[in-house]
Order: C-alpha cells, then structure tokens, then sequence
C-alpha cells in the first residue's frame, strides 16, 4: 500500500497583534466570505475592512492573551489523529492546512508533495458544511490541482461534513452532561448552543446546507444526551450589514433573561476547538450581557479540542473514508450538495453560472448608463455617441 496521509483543513488564526490586520485581509480576499458583483473590488474592500477592523480586533485577541490558539491547538488534534490512527495499525502522517494564516493550505501540500504521499484523506475540522469555510477551502484545493498536474498521481477522498458521526455526538454529550452535572438542579438548566452565523443569502439563495446541517446536530446531539432539559440554538459572530441567520445569540439570551431563566450551559457548536470566538465572544461578551440580564449561572460547556472519544472517532472516520468510494473534490461541492460557490471568473458560453453572472453585470452596468442619461442628460451613451 503506497503512503498514506491525512489532511486537515482549518480557518487559522493570527499568531500575534501583529498578524491581525494580515489575517483578516487574507478572509475578507476571500470571495466565499464576501460575495461582491465586481471582483476587482475584492481586494480594495479588504484592505479597508482589514485596516479599519484591526483594532477591534486587536483588542479582541489582547484579551485572550494576544493571539489565537487555534494553530496550537489544530497540532495537537494532528498529533493525537496520527497516534490514534497508529494504535489501530495505521502508519499515516497527518497535516495541517489553514485557509487564511500559517501554517497555509498551499505549505501542507508542498510538504504532501515532498513525502510522497500516495493516497490521502481530505479532512475538514468543520463538522458541518458551509460554502464560507469547508467549501472556501475545497475550492482552494481544487485551484492547487488544477494548476500541479502531479497531484492528479495522488489517491485522494475529500469529506464535506460529518456532524452525524456517534463518537463526535457522544463526546458533545459528555462534556454537555458534565456541565449541567455542576449545577444545583442539572434538569432544570437551559443547554444554549451557540452556532457562528451565516448570511441568509448564503442558505436562501446559494443553497449552503450549514443550517440544515447545524439544526440536524442539535437534534442529534440532544438525542443523545438523552436528558430532559430544555434547549435553545442560537447564531453568534455575525459581521456587516446583511441580514444573518437568526435568531442571534445576543438577543435570544436578553429573551430567556426576560423569561426568567437563571441556569444556562452555553455549548459552542459549530467548531471543535477553542477559538476567539468561544473565549472572547462567548466568556466574555455574552456571559457579561446575559449577567446583566438576569442569568445568574452562565456555564460554557468547552470545545472538544483533542477529547480521546472525539479524536478515535476521527480516526475512525478517515480509515471508513478509505474503503467507501473516494469523492472527488468536484462532487463535494457542486451536483450533489447543490451550492453555488462564487462563480468563475472565466466568461463560459452557455447557460452557465459564469453566464448568468456576467450578464447579471452587464445588465447593471446598462441600467446605471441609462440612469445617468436620464437624471443627467449627459453619460456614458452619450460619450459613446449611442444618444
Ligand atoms: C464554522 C465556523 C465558521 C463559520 C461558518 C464562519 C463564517 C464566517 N466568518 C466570518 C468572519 C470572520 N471570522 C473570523 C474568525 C473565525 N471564524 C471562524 C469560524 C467560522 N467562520 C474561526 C474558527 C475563526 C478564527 C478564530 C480565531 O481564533 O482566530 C473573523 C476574525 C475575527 C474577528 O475579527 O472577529 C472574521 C472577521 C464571515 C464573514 C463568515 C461567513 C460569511
Ligand atoms: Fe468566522
């Protein structure tokens, strides 16, 4: 059997202060993260965004102790895969590959490349599906092929998402049980799952299953937490103008305050590691504004991180992965998940998305020429000597 390798794919997240303002000019380049009609004002528009949401964010990440943990962390998950997939006689070598900050997705494959790896596992650390981050890294991988014919010698099998597995379930309800074990009255607290958001357009109009996904987990997770409280899915970290899915954690804390709810177990649910999100956003933010609502006990269940029944299921999951029928990155993310990631740039004849886009443009483009005839009496079609 030829070399065997893992790939794991992640956001990442600045290492110091100083990384800010580069990271987030890396995700807001991203056109799965902000879907703009012209590309050529994807990069201005993250260099402003970058530049004008550096402090906040700066002082985000000062408060939990000057960087993100998430690469530290992502390690050891490598780590703890590789030793797992060895106790079950697996020699693989696992590797890391972050969509916006080291250790970068284009590094894990020059380092695939360099060990001759033959047949490979495409891993995301996302359980569910999203367009915005399993999808973004997909679509980077399929680039990277695309332009490396030599990677077409590589055996590979991408996952899109896995929120359903039983290890990953029982090992959320473990650590949920624990929590409420550490209440007076376990039965009686609220288990509040906090998902990152999304923009509806996202689900709506590009078909991102994320919520179906998200929504599925929950329920599963309850199932099999198999106790009797009472539980309520909420949707933190949204960013911008456009509407994103709701409800929002912020406000669905200020309405169980208001109901009168004092116990609550917070359980983060869309990532498995700790993160900016969890130690800031949620310890802080929201355990202050639901304090002042009224909370009186505001517990965080934590992420799973390396959890031993969550990394054996991981392992578990990749050698399963290896006998079914490999999926192409391809299908993961097109005909059978049904989403429209942000078209190609290519202009392609034929009832295309590519098409559709670029009429799209040029009809706006007609629309704005006629606007200003008409408010101006002077514009581009007069310039063209069209009027
Ligand atoms: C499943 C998890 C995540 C989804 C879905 C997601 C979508 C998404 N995120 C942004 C904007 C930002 N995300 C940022 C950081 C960040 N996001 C996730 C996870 C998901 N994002 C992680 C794990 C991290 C890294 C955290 C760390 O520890 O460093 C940031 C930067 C932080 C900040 O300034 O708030 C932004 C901005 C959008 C717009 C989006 C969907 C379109
Ligand atoms: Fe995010």
């Amino acid at each position: 059997m030829g070399r065997f390798g893992v790939l794991l794919l992640n956001l990442g997240g600045p290492d110091q202060l100083e990384d800010v303002r580069p990271f987030l000019f890396n995700l807001f380049s991203d056109p799965e993260i902000i879907r703009l009609p012209f590309p050529w004002l994807q990069r201005p528009l993250a260099w402003l965004i970058s530049t004008t949401r550096a402090q906040k964010s700066q002082e985000n990440y000062r408060q939990i102790g000057g960087g993100s943990p998430l690469r530290r962390i992502t390690e050891e998950q490598a780590q703890a895969l590789q030793a797992q997939l060895q106790n079950k006689g697996h020699e693989a070598n696992v590797y890391v590959g972050m969509r916006y900050w080291h250790p970068y997705t284009e590094e894990a494959i020059a380092r695939i490349k360099r060990d001759h790896v033959e047949r490979l596992v495409i891993l995301p650390l996302y359980p569910h599906f999203s367009i915005s981050t399993s999808g973004s890294s997909f679509r980077l991988l399929e680039q990277i092929w695309h332009e490396d014919p030599s990677l077409a010698q590589i055996d590979y099998t991408a996952i899109p998402s896995w929120y359903d597995r039983p290890g990953y379930l029982q090992a959320m309800a473990d650590l949920i049980a624990t929590e409420l074990d550490r209440f007076p009255e376990p039965d009686k607290v609220h288990v509040f799952f906090s998902a990152h958001g999304v923009p509806v357009s996202y689900v709506e109009e590009a078909g991102d299953p994320y919520q179906r996904e998200i929504e599925g987990c929950v329920a599963l997770i309850m199932q099999t937490l198999n106790r009797p409280n009472p539980h309520v899915l909420a949707y933190q970290s949204r960013v911008g103008p456009v509407e994103w899915l709701q409800p929002y954690t912020d406000d669905a804390l200020k309405e169980l305050a208001e109901q009168g709810v004092k116990d609550l177990a917070v359980v983060p649910i869309s990532f498995v590691s700790e993160h900016i999100e969890t130690l800031q956003e949620i310890d802080m933010e929201y355990r202050e504004l639901a304090e002042e609502a009224g909370i009186e006990n505001f517990h965080r269940v934590p992420a799973l991180n390396t959890h031993p029944g969550f990394i054996d299921d991981l392992a578990n999951l990749v050698v399963e992965a290896l006998d079914a029928p490999h999926l192409k990155l391809a299908q993961v993310m097109h005909p059978e998940k049904q989403v429209k990631m942000y078209p190609p740039e290519r202009w392609e004849w034929g009832m295309t998305i590519s098409a559709e886009v670029w009429n799209g443009r040029l009809a706006m483009l007609g629309i704005l020429a006629v606007l200003l005839e008409l408010f101006m009496g002077r514009g581009p079609l007069h310039a063209i000597g069209l009027l």
